[in-house]
């Protein structure tokens, strides 16, 4: 695979402990517990209906000096300026690649396979998002679990770009993903299911950015 640095600008190597949630109440209350990269996922609503919701967790973010990703609602992101987007493979087909670029949005790319990692990375993205990994209850997966062997070969290939790893990782399994190479862990149920958030985010930005 290509050793090609991103067309788009550039993210931290690490992104580390990258939470993705469906509010802004989530947003502030992660920024608030010193989480720095997070990502606005509302699904299938009108841009109408969420555009408050992406405005304001945009804001939050930069006041927090955090790094907020919103998925799917690449037009809105630009409107407001937000730090970068997601884009899953299907979006790919429709987005306008060329204004965010414009706009100086950092873009990440999910990928699932060999297949979409070359289209992703002819994209040259900021960050690359390798899922899922283990099997999750949050999205409806029509491709099979990568697993760790896998997700250890899809990083080795990918030195030139920024990569996060996602998709049924806990708590428990964080050790074993690191151990693959990533630089950043994508979690929604580990999370926003767990018995104390709180508890559950200090443990993961320990063990995976150091932060006590
Ligand atoms: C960090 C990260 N990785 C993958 C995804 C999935 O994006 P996508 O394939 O566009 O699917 P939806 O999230 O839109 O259902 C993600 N959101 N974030
Ligand atoms: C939104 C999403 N995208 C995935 C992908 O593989 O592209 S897996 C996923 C859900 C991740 O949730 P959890 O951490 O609860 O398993
Ligand atoms: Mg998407």
């Amino acid at each position: 695979m290509t050793e090609s640095a991103s067309a788009f600008p550039a993210t931290p190597h690490k992104l580390g402990l990258y939470p993705v949630v469906d509010s802004v109440e989530w947003i502030e209350r992660l920024l608030g517990a010193g989480v720095t990269t997070l990502q606005l996922r509302i699904k299938d609503q009108q841009e109408a209906q969420v555009e408050d919701d992406i405005a304001a967790a945009i804001a939050l973010g930069k006041r927090s000096n955090a790094r907020v990703f919103i998925n799917d609602y690449w037009r809105l992101a630009i409107k407001h300026q937000a730090y970068g987007v997601h884009l899953g493979q299907e979006d790919l087909d429709s987005a306008d690649l060329a204004a965010i670029h414009r706009a100086g949005l950092r873009l990440g790319v999910s990928t699932h396979d060999d297949a979409e990692l070359k289209r992703a990375i002819a994209v040259r993205p900021s960050y690359i998002a390798l899922g899922h990994i283990f099997p999750t209850q949050t999205k409806e997966m029509p491709s099979a679990p990568q697993g760790l062997a896998e997700l250890k070969r899809h990083v080795a290939g990918l030195s030139g770009y920024p990569t996060v790893a996602i998709g049924g990782i806990s708590i428990d399994r964080v050790p074993g993903v690191l151990a693959c190479g990533v630089g950043s862990i994508a979690v929604v149920s580990a999370i926003t299911q767990a018995a104390d958030w709180r508890a559950a985010t200090a443990e993961l930005l320990r063990l995976i950015e150091g932060k006590e």
